[in-house]
């Protein structure tokens, strides 16, 4: 098939370049093994479906990042945290592999990696959208989870579950502040947030969502109103002129989909429904960049390879795929 992608986009600059980050990195949680992810979906044949299926010209410098010259010899918790040296210089790093591609007007695809690569991911393409185009960008954030904890409300300390804490300036109430890397313009408003699927808060976190106003469709509104009925208020919130980046996290598949994955809540989106969000955003011609995140090869014996496959799909219907 020739020429499948029919969207112009409207943000990038032209809708065949597409920058590709491999993240090994799993310190934002306590299990080995998602680490191994991105070679699991590159092995899979990504790569190849992204350029001869879809048409992309991929730049990819060929390595799985692990950041080991990164890693500090100690790395004690700090304000609960756990690994916050080597969280903070991963993610650091990764936000300019993320900005060169995107500053260049390239999609950016990030292969994680535990959902802690999206302060780097995120930030990454917030700057390059507010230096290319002068305008905030929003973020579409599919997870069971909010990942929206301070350090102070976590109970676990794992950093994946805070990342939306420090890119919106939540967490960044104190002056020894964490991530104090983290400049204005590579942050992003709460009220550009929009999550899906959500059906495992904390309680600290769902103060911290009503206390700003922040949109979410749990599981509970997609059974009220059918995924089509999401999407659209979901697309309607952010409006058609905002470039938007969508971080995907495999666990907001139920797990009869999406198996292999650190922490697994039942009652999720089918396959199908991830895949059509993922259309949708690629449908309004906006989408500047997706993560997709928590896929952990390691373990589930049976369902890694489903795992994988349902990564592979989200990625492609997130890229034109139809
Ligand atoms: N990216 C994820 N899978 N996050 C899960 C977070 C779970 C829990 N809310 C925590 O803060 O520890
Ligand atoms: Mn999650
Ligand atoms: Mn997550």
């Amino acid at each position: 098939m020739d020429a499948p992608i029919t969207i112009q986009p409207k943000f990038l600059s032209n809708k065949t370049e597409l920058g590709l980050v491999a993240v090994g990195f799993s310190g934002g949680q306590c299990k080995p093994g998602v680490d191994a992810a991105p070679m699991a979906l590159i092995e899979s044949g990504l790569v190849e479906q992204l350029k001869d299926d879809l048409k992309y010209d991929v730049h990819y410098d060929g390595q799985v990042h692990a950041y080991g010259d990164l890693m500090p010899k100690t790395d004690p918790d700090y304000r609960g945290m756990k690994n916050p040296k080597a969280v903070c210089a991963v993610t650091k790093q990764l936000s300019n592999q993320v900005y060169e591609h995107a500053k260049k007007g390239r999609f950016v695809l990030t292969l994680g990696g535990d959902h802690s690569i999206a302060i780097g991911t995120i930030s990454g393409t917030a700057k390059a959208m507010h230096e290319r185009l002068d305008r905030d960008m929003a973020v579409i954030w599919v997870d069971a989870h909010a990942d929206i904890n301070t350090p102070e409300t976590s109970d676990s300390g794992n950093i994946h579950g805070m990342p939306v804490a420090f890119l919106t300036g939540l967490a960044n109430d104190k002056p020894d502040a964490p991530f104090g890397w983290l400049n204005d313009d590579q942050r992003i408003s709460p009220k550009k947030l929009v999550y899906i699927g959500l059906r495992d808060v904390d309680r600290g976190e769902k103060k911290i969502l009503r206390d700003n106003g922040i949109k979410a469709f749990s599981m509970h509104d997609i059974d009220r109103y059918g995924i089509g009925k999401v999407m659209d208020m979901a697309l309607g919130w952010i409006g058609s002129d905002t470039p938007i980046h969508l971080s995907f996290d495999i666990d907001a598949l139920d797990p009869m989909w999406a198996p292999s994955t650190g922490t697994a809540v039942r009652g999720g989106l089918t396959l199908r429904e991830g895949d059509f969000i993922a259309e949708c955003v690629h449908e309004t011609g906006s989408l500047v960049a997706l993560d997709l995140v928590e896929v952990n090869p390691s373990l589930e014996e049976q369902g890694a390879a489903e795992t994988v496959r349902a990564g592979v799909s989200i990625v492609r219907s997130s890229l034109g795929d139809t």
